[in-house]
């Protein structure tokens, strides 16, 4: 993959979907075909949780998900794993503070995509200084989809930091529904990352173009 632009970035973060076996209502590879249908356009494969894929089988299950995204092109993310996304071809890689250093990530995957995760302003400084393309910020709101997931801490903190100059690709994350996913672009996200809006929904084509509306029409009013 050639160095990712800002903008290009901020485009794929627009509707960014996470997922794993363990998350969807049915096989995961349906549910990615119809999140695709319904407009995501960034992939996350998080095979992460009580019940979830190991070795070989997580490896076809990510090799399998990564062919669904190529034949849209969608690029595909690899959570947590840098030698899996690396052994795959993966189009990058996203770690959180508890994962490999984001600076030692780096130089590992060359000019693929890196997500960091950032809690607080200083975490989102380093990741920055390590070279991330983007930073994902949760939880925004509650989530029962991550066990060791920290306190809600609202839309705060993407604000906070637009405010002090921050001009870095972000994306929301954590309980964005339809419902609040507007909420947290106003307040200078890039985009919205999801997991059970989409992989728990009976209709996951319908659930991500209602999570894609929320987020353009705030968008639309961003750039006035
Ligand atoms: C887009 C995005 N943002 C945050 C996370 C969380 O990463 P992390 O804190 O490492 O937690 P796990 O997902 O590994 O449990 C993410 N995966 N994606
Ligand atoms: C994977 C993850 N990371 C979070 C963070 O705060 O860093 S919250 C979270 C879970 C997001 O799932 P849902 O959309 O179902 O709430
Ligand atoms: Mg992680």
């Amino acid at each position: 993959m050639t160095k990712m632009t800002v903008t290009k970035m901020r485009e794929l973060l627009k509707l960014y979907f996470i997922t794993g076996s363990v998350n969807c209502k049915k096989n995961p590879d349906e549910v990615l075909e119809e999140a695709i249908r319904g407009g995501i356009t960034l992939f996350q494969f998080r095979e992460k949780g009580t019940g979830s894929l190991t070795r070989a089988s997580r490896e076809e299950l990510a090799v399998k998900l990564m062919g669904i995204c190529r034949r849209h092109r969608i690029p595909f993310i690899v959570n947590d794993d840098v030698d899996l996304a690396i052994r795959l071809g993966a189009d990058g890689v996203h770690i959180g503070q508890d994962d490999e250093r984001a600076s030692e990530v780096r130089k590992k995957i060359g000019d693929k995509i890196l997500g960091v995760s950032a809690h607080t302003l200083e975490e989102a400084r380093l990741a920055i200084e390590a070279g991330a393309n983007y930073l994902g910020v949760g939880p925004i709101f509650l989530t029962a989809t991550k066990d060791d997931a920290k306190k809600p801490i609202g839309p705060g903190l993407v604000r906070e930091l637009r405010e002090k100059g921050y001009d870095i690709p972000i994306v929301g994350i954590g309980g964005i529904t339809s419902a609040n996913a507007a909420e947290v672009i106003a307040a200078g996200a890039d985009g919205v990352s999801v997991i059970s809006a989409i992989s728990q929904a009976h209709e996951p084509a319908l659930a991500a173009s209602e999570l894609l509306v929320g987020v353009s029409r705030v968008e639309s009013k961003n750039q006035v």
